[in-house]
């Protein structure tokens, strides 16, 4: 698929996208505080980049263009925004590889290897978490994989496809479509993340329940190791020892380059229909959506948005606000459409009147979802602290966590901005145990102070969830940021386990290091 978009190097998504400075400034009557005008978006041809410490054979893929190296400084998230707005470009990769083959992916891990080069992986770069921004001191490469975008084969027997790692989420979808099947994984960030990392990071996908993350999805996969090529069977299920493949799902860059995997796909759906409740209190809220998990019935969307979260999504003032969508290519869904909304009513839910295809809080909930990333790039560039962090736990602790949360965040916001800031909450994927909270902080910074300030919200906000035994992450991934939560939640013989891979696939430590584990010491 091509596009004739220019990709923004600083922020989300592509420039033709972004909030123009007019429509940032409207954005400062969200919040008191906020200065009359946005910071402006340097000139990346304006910014000084280290020199480069590389250099490799001519006969490798890598370039060490300045634009090349500063689209590569940083991943996606809040803090990646204002850092890259504040223009400082001194951990930008030293090169960018861009392998077209797997021949030269292998090339390029050995190469690094022997050279005592870092090696990060990256895909769409949409890592929230630092993922793709090495932070030690030795040289590094950003090996950009986008350029392994091809559906290689398509069993449509088994319904499956083999797919390459770094296919961007449209240009799957736009090879599967001629086959009438698609692979129905839609994060947030489709459009500029890869199958590749989707399933490095085991993303958190389109189904809120059943198919949550993209593990569900995978056959068998495909991983160019700096030890040689793993590649496990293709296989409906498996009882066989431990699962190679769950060693490498969420293996984050640390030991291989996914190169291609095998997806489980579904027919395209044929019957779509959606509808919201609305509720006065979580205590109800949460029982009618744990009604929902528990009854078998499969909702492809079970959205729960508090009442700040509905509000800013347009859908509702004041209440809390639950979007459903069934979908099937094979039956039509009216009825577990009505079964749905009779759980929500049965918990004290007020449904809309006519539920189906078009209703309205859900067309709106699904619209501010996609545009978020951009308004978020324009709060950041007015000095707000704009960002969401995410959790699970199970559903005995909910109430119990989503309001220690709130008030504990709440506390960390006041105190850091000498003011008070919304921390809202929404219930992204379901399970019949427990919930996925998904937090959206917005508050009021100061211009050069916003990374420090969010820093200490966020480790507020890491504390409280590992103190209440709810994951560091549910979906986002570990990476750098998420290391200390990630540590104290993995039990040590597993740590231990982890470590002796590493040094087994990556002798040299070169691939992503300190992402799940810390850089070994040189000399090693
Ligand atoms: C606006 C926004 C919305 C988001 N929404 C969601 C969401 O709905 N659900 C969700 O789960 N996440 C979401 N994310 C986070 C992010 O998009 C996911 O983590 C995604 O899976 C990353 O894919 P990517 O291709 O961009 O990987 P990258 O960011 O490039 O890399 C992520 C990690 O995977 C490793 N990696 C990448 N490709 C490979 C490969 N081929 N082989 C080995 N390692 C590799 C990298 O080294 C890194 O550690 C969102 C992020 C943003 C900014």
């Amino acid at each position: 698929m091509t596009t004739t978009a220019t990709r923004s190097w600083w922020g989300w998504g592509t420039t033709d996208q972004a909030l123009p400075d007019d429509e940032c400034a409207g954005l400062a009557g969200l919040l008191p505080g906020l200065p009359a005008r946005p910071r402006p978006v340097p000139d990346v041809r304006d910014l000084v980049l280290p020199p480069t410490r590389i250099a490799p054979p001519s006969t490798l893929p890598v370039t060490t263009d300045p634009a090349a190296r500063a689209a590569r400084a940083f991943g996606k998230a809040y803090r990646d925004v204002v850092r890259a707005l504040s223009g400082d470009l001194a951990g930008a990769p030293d090169a960018v590889a861009r392998p077209a083959t797997e021949a030269e992916v292998v090339d390029l891990l050995d190469w690094a290897a022997a050279s005592d080069v870092v090696v990060v992986p990256v895909g769409g770069g949409s890592s929230v978490v630092g993922g793709v921004e090495y932070r030690g001191d030795r040289p590094w490469l950003a090996l950009e994989l986008t350029a392994l975008d091809r559906v290689l084969e398509v069993d449509p027997v088994s319904r499956a496809a083999r797919i390459q790692g770094g296919a961007l989420g449209p240009v799957l979808e736009a090879q599967l479509r001629p086959h009438g099947l698609t692979l129905r994984h839609f994060p947030q960030s489709f459009e500029f993340s890869t199958l590749g990392g989707w399933l490095a990071t085991r993303a958190g996908g389109h189904y809120a329940t059943l198919h949550t993350h993209v593990d569900d999805l995978v056959e068998s996969l495909r991983v160019v190791t700096p030890v040689g090529v793993n590649e496990s069977w293709r296989l409906p299920g498996s009882g066989a020892g431990p699962s190679p493949d769950r060693l490498f799902l969420g293996s984050e860059g640390i030991l291989g380059v996914l190169t291609e995997a095998w997806m489980r796909l579904q027919d395209r759906p044929r019957w779509k229909a959606s509808a919201s409740a609305t509720f006065t209190g979580a205590t109800a809220a949460f029982d009618a959506v744990r009604a929902i998990a528990q009854a078998g019935l499969h909702p492809a969307n079970c959205r729960l948005l508090d009442p700040g979260e509905a509000a800013l999504a347009g859908a509702s003032s004041g209440e809390w606000v639950l979007v459903l969508g069934v979908e099937s290519a094979v039956h039509p869904v009216a009825g577990r459409l009505a079964e749905l909304t009779d759980l929500a009513r049965a918990h004290g839910g007020r449904v809309a009147d006519a539920p189906g295809a078009g209703d309205a809080a859900a067309d709106a909930w699904r619209s501010s979802f996609l545009r978020m990333p951009y308004v978020r790039d324009g709060l950041a560039r007015m000095s707000a602290l704009v960002e969401t962090f995410e959790t699970a736990c199970t559903w005995d602790r909910l109430e119990e966590l989503y309001a220690t949360v709130r008030a504990e965040v709440g506390d960390a916001v006041a105190r850091v901005t000498g003011a008070p800031g919304l921390v809202n909450c929404r219930l992204t994927h379901v399970y019949p145990d427990g919930a996925a909270p998904y937090f959206t902080v917005l508050a009021a910074g100061r211009p050069g102070a916003e990374v420090a300030m969010w820093d200490e919200v966020k480790a507020a906000a890491s504390e409280v969830l590992g103190r209440l035994g709810a994951t560091i992450t549910h979906h986002h991934a570990v990476g750098r940021d998420h290391r200390p939560g990630y540590d104290r939640q993995r039990p040590e013989p597993f740590a231990v386990a982890l470590r002796a891979t590493k040094s087994a696939l990556d002798p040299a430590g070169v691939l992503n290091p300190g992402v799940l584990l810390d850089e070994l010491p040189a000399g090693r």
